[in-house]
């Protein structure tokens, strides 16, 4: 750290600013302060400029002020979550996974990539909301689950179509997963269904460390997951595992667990896929009340919430490194 300020300039800083202060000095009349504002949210970022400006307004021989600003870049990952059809329920998955993922200790984001489609600012309770946008870059609106969300929910009024072709829809994408994420270290990707345009732009431009496939248990579903599991192969992300979604049927009134579609069909269907199986969330209406209301089951503390934080588990260990994941 390089200071050289007179004393009764730099004694006027105070302490959240000299904490921070990597280098600064006094020329021709014009203070220049370098801040290390690694860690620090956008608007904290803002608070601190303008208590540095602000203390050395007035200051003896100050007539200028100016604050650069740096930053330790945060080495972010992406994991994509993704199914090969719609309605398997791949973004209430990806929302609780994020969550999940938050509460054993990593730094979370979502990404709403289902742009023609989507769903998360109300499965994490902030619809109606807009992001800023800071620099060009828009800031993620935050949600009462400490997961901050960037959706082209934010940006259109709901209910209106989305009727974009290829480009444009991979230019939007790129907007949400390029914006001011702070310190988040990983982002969860909430994939739009199927193998197309925007899924290959998400493969290419920003290659995800892995990719979660979620499925319903039935044949059909399996199949549509095996395609989804092919154009990851192709662009060489790795897959992590296979969630299945939908697994078992729990009686809203005695508790009781059926299978409607067999049990154990995507266990196998994964292992002759080669991949890991991460785990099955059951056919349960709390979860799609509880998602309807904005409130991930995975915040809370019931069985729903466990099954989440497992599969969380299993994914943070194979982003670990071990490129594994436990099953
Ligand atoms: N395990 C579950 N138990 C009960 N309902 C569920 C479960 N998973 C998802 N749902 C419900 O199923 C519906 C579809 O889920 P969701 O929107 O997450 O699917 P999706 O695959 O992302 O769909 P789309 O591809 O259309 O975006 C929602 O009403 C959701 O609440």
């Amino acid at each position: 750290m390089t200071i050289e300020l007179p004393a009764d300039v730099s004694g006027r800083l105070p302490d959240d600013v000299t904490g921070r202060l990597q280098s600064a000095r006094l020329s021709e009349g014009t203070a220049t302060l370098v801040l290390d504002v690694s860690g620090l949210e956008g608007l904290a970022r803002d608070k601190l400029e303008v208590a540095a400006r602000d203390a050395l307004r007035g200051a003896p021989g100050v007539r200028e002020v100016r604050v650069a600003m740096t930053a330790d870049r945060v080495t972010r990952k992406l994991v994509a979550v993704a199914s090969g059809k719609g309605g398997v329920g791949k973004s209430t998955v990806a929302t609780n996974l994020a969550v999940a993922l938050s509460r054993a200790g990593s730094r979370v984001g979502l990404v709403d990539a289902d742009i023609y489609g989507p769903s998360q600012p109300r499965l994490l309770g902030n619809e109606g909301q807009k992001p800023e946008a800071r620099d060009k870059q828009l800031v993620p609106v935050p949600s009462e689950w400490g997961i901050p969300l960037l959706s082209m929910g934010h940006l259109v009024d709901p209910g209106q179509a989305i009727a974009w072709r290829g480009p444009m829809a991979g230019s939007a994408l790129a907007q949400l997963v390029d914006a001011e994420w702070g310190d988040a270290e990983l982002l969860v990707v909430d994939m739009p269904p199927g193998t197309g345009d925007v899924q290959l732009t998400m493969m290419q431009r920003f290659k995800p460390a892995g990719a979660v496939i979620v499925s319903t248990p039935q044949d059909l579903a399996l199949m549509d997951a095996a395609r989804a599991v092919s154009l990851f192969d192709q662009g060489g992300i790795p897959i992590v595992g296979l969630v299945e979604n939908m697994a078992g049927y729990v009686c809203p009134h005695c508790g009781n667990v059926s299978d409607p579609f067999g049990s154990g069909g995507a266990e196998a269907a994964a292992r002759e896929m080669g991949m890991p199986f991460l785990g099955r969330i059951p056919l349960d209406t709390t979860i799609r009340q509880e998602s309807d209301a904005g409130r991930p089951v995975a915040a809370g503390e019931g069985p729903q919430a466990q099954a989440f934080a497992r599969i969380a588990g299993r994914i943070a260990g194979w982003l670990e490194g071990s490129g594994e994941a436990k099953t």
